[in-house]
């Protein structure tokens, strides 16, 4: 909807009104364009302002009408009848100024923002273009270079930066608005010809097409498979080198493309799934919006290893009073030194102060006596962990919550060890900490939702998308991830090599394939834990052949590595070889491949011809699998809190909507029908074996993903 006012006698005022930001909507569209006319058809009306209500100009269009039948007047020419108007249209740029919102904004005669509004086009995230004459109106108002930065990376960028690129004609730091009416009264008989974007020619380098050339070639390297930002070039290029109106013409067609794909549809998913999350609940019905959290003023971290040194980094930089402590002298300076570097580094980046002054750093555990929540990053051990929270439990205020960071253990054993164990829950932060997204917040079975609404709070308050998730083995992220490493070495008994597995994932979009990403994260890590659970030892300890563990088919050639040292980039030797230890340059290893024959001539494997299909598939669909167990086990509220994982914390492709999403592209009965294919072919791996969930939503006619707590619900109460 829009309301109309007539101020200061001759500026018609037209008020975006649709909450929370003021969308495109049906509505709204309508309202505009009733309200244009009104205002044009007003003898004493001699301008036009257009805002939006509650400090918010437009956050673009309606995100949740793309999904069903688009009703209401189009906005291209809404937008064109505006800049075609014949009196002064003013937009007053309050808050956000995005996608349709801005197109909106270009249409209109002049813009004045408010200093700290923020503007940009950032349709590309949501798998389309700016398709409302975006893509034609930017670059011919601040050059082709500037508007394909702003067009093909979607960021926001503020009104300072926007003034510099001419994008916004003034700023204030007074009431927008009322500067904006000012203005429209001031600017009423001037010419309005000049003002028109859609005839101005477009501002091109020299040298344009190779600019176009590296900017599609950057954008190529950089999109993992995603096809907006491709497009958002293209259009671009039409701007550059067309006639408005045929660049208007080439826009559309882009924008048909964009908007009918998978990737604009996964997108559009994952944009409401990360909004989903913070909506948390826990099985015991506790939720987010009936548990407050509690303040957290000053907080402590022990143990500064490179997960204590980023959160620290984290805390600090978002405001909050950190005692960092390191027990060992010369492990603490070392930590200091680079703390204070990552965040002198940081603020340089972002032009403000380093907070060095936040931080104050101690040997004993005694200086956390007075913080209000603690989080433990110490060496993921469980006996030491548990030291740790005893002796925490016995000198925190009652009132602090003790969290703890680990990537996988048992959250209630270590609540065990303290007076409260309804303040403790797990932080699994992902390295490096204070750059990554993500933070599965995991509550155990004592945890209370006063803990859970405060840990969740503070990642929010930290910059994280805090995920809410049980405690189980490996929890979400991890748990997932089991299955997925165990099927790539399955594949490489069978015939594959370390390159043709990465390869066919890095082409499905992941950063990384799963071997280099071993070889980064370091070999041994994986190895540690395996011994301590008994799996990677000598046959003659556990009794069984080497290649079964536990009843169940086990892969040792991740420990047989890890036997020769070969631990990855660290040593310089892993799934590949490289330069020197520390490089992260992989190159295929032929001792690796020999290696491979060798293994597999040992225990009379024939290698077999594997394609792109079956690694996509094994590797893929057992995982996802287990995310069907864990949204069945409760683990997880629902499918969008495990895409959300994927996505932030383990380089999922965004425009593939995480792994639950991606199984609700290719079919749930297809995904079913190849688990059974494979589990029939390899039922020693339990992993393959379909989980009930997925089979009752097959059973169910595969309702949309959005339906899906419905059938877990029922799923659940039978249990
Ligand atoms: C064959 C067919 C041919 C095609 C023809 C069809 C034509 C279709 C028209 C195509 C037009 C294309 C051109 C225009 C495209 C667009 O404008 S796309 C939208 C661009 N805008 C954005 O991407 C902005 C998205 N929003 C944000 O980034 C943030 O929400 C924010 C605005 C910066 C605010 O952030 P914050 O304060 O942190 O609040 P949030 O929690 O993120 O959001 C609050 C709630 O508002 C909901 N919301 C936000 N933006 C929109 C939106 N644009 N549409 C609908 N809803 C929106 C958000 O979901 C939150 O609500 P809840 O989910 O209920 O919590």
């Amino acid at each position: 909807m829009a309301q109309y006012t007539r101020v200061s006698g001759s500026v018609g005022l037209i008020t975006l009104q649709s909450p929370p930001v003021n969308a495109l909507s049906a509505a709204v569209r309508q309202g505009i364009v009733d309200l244009m006319q009104r205002a044009l058809s007003e003898p004493e009306v001699k301008s036009v302002v257009i805002c939006g209500q509650n400090g918010i100009f437009c956050g673009g269009a309606d995100i949740k009408e793309f999904g069903g039948q688009m009703s209401g007047p189009p906005l291209i020419p809404m937008i064109h009848a505006i800049e075609a108007a014949s009196k002064p249209v003013v937009a007053a740029i309050e808050g956000i100024a995005l996608g349709g919102g801005l197109e909106l904004a270009l249409g209109c005669h002049y813009r004045i923002a408010h200093s700290k509004a923020k503007v940009g086009l950032p349709e590309v995230t949501l798998g389309l273009l700016p398709g409302a004459g975006g893509s034609q109106r930017l670059p011919r108002l601040i050059g082709v270079p500037a508007a394909l930065d702003l067009i093909t990376t979607g960021r926001h960028v503020t009104a300072a930066e926007a003034l510099k690129f001419g994008l916004v004609d003034q700023i204030t730091d007074h009431n927008t608005v009322n500067v904006a009416v000012k203005f429209a009264q001031r600017v009423t008989d001037q010419p309005l010809d000049a003002r028109r974007i859609s005839t101005y020619p477009c501002l091109c380098p020299p040298d344009v097409d190779v600019l176009f050339e590296e900017v599609m070639q950057s954008v190529r390297r950089t999109a993992r498979g995603a096809i907006a930002p491709i497009a958002c070039v293209q259009a671009v290029r039409a701007a550059a080198t067309l006639p408005y109106n045929q660049g208007m013409e080439r826009e559309r067609e882009l924008l048909a493309t964009l908007f009918t794909s998978g990737q604009a549809h996964a997108l559009q998913y994952f944009f409401f799934a990360q909004r989903a999350v913070g909506r948390w609940s826990m099985p015991s019905g506790a939720r987010w919006d009936t548990s407050k959290p509690r303040p957290v003023h000053k907080a402590a971290v022990i143990g500064l290893g490179t997960m204590g040194r980023g959160i620290t980094v984290a805390l600090a930089q978002a405001g909050f009073s950190v005692v960092a402590v390191e027990t060992q002298e010369k492990q603490l300076m070392e930590a200091k030194q680079a703390i204070s570097g990552m965040l002198e580094r940081g603020a340089k980046r972002r032009g403000v102060a380093p907070a060095l002054d936040k931080i104050n750093y101690g040997r004993n555990i005694q200086s956390v006596a007075d913080v209000d929540l603690v989080i433990e990053a110490v060496f993921e051990d469980m006996a030491l962990k548990k030291k740790v929270f005893q002796q925490l439990s016995a000198v925190c205020k009652p009132s602090t919550f003790l969290c703890s960071n680990t990537s996988g253990l048992d959250i209630d054993q270590l609540a065990c060890q303290t007076r409260n164990p309804e303040l403790v829950v797990g932080m699994h932060f992902f390295a490096p900490a204070h750059v990554m997204k993500l933070l599965e917040v995991v509550y155990g079975p004592k945890s209370s939702p006063l803990a859970v609404a405060t840990a969740m709070q503070l990642g929010k308050k930290i910059g994280k998308v805090s995920v809410a998730v049980g405690n189980c083995r490996g929890f979400v992220g991890n748990r997932m991830l089991k299955p997925y490493l165990e099927q790539a070495l399955f594949l490489l008994e069978e015939g594959a090599t370390p390159e043709f597995v990465d390869q066919v994932l890095e082409e499905f979009g992941f950063a990384m394939g799963v071997f280099r990403m071993s070889d980064l994260s370091g070999l041994d890590v994986g190895w540690k834990v395996r011994m301590a659970d008994g799996l990677a030892m000598p046959d003659s300890t556990t009794g069984q052949p080497t290649r079964l563990r536990q009843g169940r088919r086990y892969s040792p050639l991740g420990d047989l590595l890890c036997e020769q040292r070969r631990f990855g980039q660290k040593t310089g030797r892993g799934w590949y070889q490289y330069d020197k230890p520390g490089s992260q340059v992989a190159k295929p290893d032929p001792w690796l491949h020999r290696f491979l024959d060798e293994y597999r001539a040992r225990h009379a494997l024939v290698a077999h011809r594997i394609d792109h299909q079956e690694v996509l598939e094994r590797c893929l669909y057992s995982m996802i699998n287990e995310g069907f167990r864990i949204l069945e086990d409760g683990i997880a509220a629902g499918p969008e809190d495990i895409d959300v994982i994927y996505v932030f914390g383990y380089s999922w492709p965004r425009h593939r909507g995480g792994p639950m999403f991606y199984a609700a592209t290719v079919g749930l009965n297809k995904v079913l029908e190849r688990l059974e294919h494979y589990y029939q072919a390899h039922p020693d791996v339990p992993s393959l074996q379909p989980c009930p969930l997925l089979r009752k939503l097959v059973a169910s006619g595969s309702p949309p993903i959005q339906k899906w707590r419905e059938v877990i619900k029922k799923v659940r109460s039978q249990l």
